[in-house]
């Protein structure tokens, strides 16, 4: 990590992002995407199924924002004029059929990045309390530290659908210190995008980032970001 020690004096807690960040995800959304194109009948068009490199572009900023994406590629896939959808009539039975499917798979298709648990560990042996902040909906994100079984470390898990608006903005990560009861200046983000950055430095809390997520399918280094580590195992030796 470059620019930030991580040591007790500076710290009072941390927030941690799920997807990217803690669990690989992407096969998840790969299997509830693909059965949500079965369902509306759009999987066999041009250059369907959705694959992981596509997916992980758009991963990040939330449920509904996910669906519109994939409905937009679909569009945008379409070879004939006679396949363009309808992506407005679509988006409602879309996104019903991506719950649907993404709460029948949720944890079968991904896993623990190596070094999540060490590092958790770690944060909590420095008596740092911490929250999991992501932008997929709470209930989703509960069932998934619970199968991985990271739910013990959470004082609480706060979702894409707990405030009135998502990462970037920095509303999320205020609510979740005012419900530590710390201040934004000593309570670190860890994430793996540039939402997570975004979100950290509008808030005025300091951030660090995962050099293995997914950011949008951009390089994570280029983000504006105070240290980025490769894995969360690194938070146990500063
Ligand atoms: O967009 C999502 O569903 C999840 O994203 P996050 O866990 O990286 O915030
Ligand atoms: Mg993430």
């Amino acid at each position: 990590m470059n620019s930030i020690k991580l040591n007790q004096d500076r710290f009072d807690a941390a927030i941690i992002d799920l997807d990217g960040t803690m669990v690989d995800t992407m096969g998840d959304f790969v299997a509830a995407l693909n059965l949500m194109l079965g369902d509306l009948a759009l999987h066999g068009l041009a250059g369907l199924p959705l694959e992981a490199a596509t997916v992980s572009r758009m991963v990040g900023k939330g449920s509904e924002h996910l669906v519109k994406s994939v409905l937009n590629h679909v569009q945008t896939q379409a070879k004939h004029a006679s396949e363009a959808i309808d992506l407005v009539a679509h988006y409602e039975p879309a996104y019903a059929s991506y719950q649907r499917h993404y709460d029948a798979v949720n944890g079968r298709h991904s896993a623990l990045y190596p070094g999540v648990l060490e590092g958790l560990c770690g944060l909590q042996a420095r008596g740092l309390p911490l929250v999991c902040l992501t932008n997929k909906p709470a209930a989703f994100a509960r069932a998934l530290l619970k199968l991985k079984g990271l739910d013990g470390f959470f004082r609480e898990v706060f979702g894409g659908d707990s405030f009135e608006r998502k990462k970037p903005d920095p509303l999320p990560l205020l609510k979740a210190c005012e419900f530590l009861g710390t201040r934004p200046a000593r309570t670190l983000m860890i994430g793996d995008s540039s939402n997570d950055a975004q979100a950290a430095r509008a808030a005025g809390c300091p951030v660090v980032l995962v050099s293995y997520g997914y950011n949008h399918g951009e390089p994570v280094r280029a983000v504006d970001a105070d240290g980025f580590i490769d894995s969360l195992a690194e938070l146990r030796r500063q």
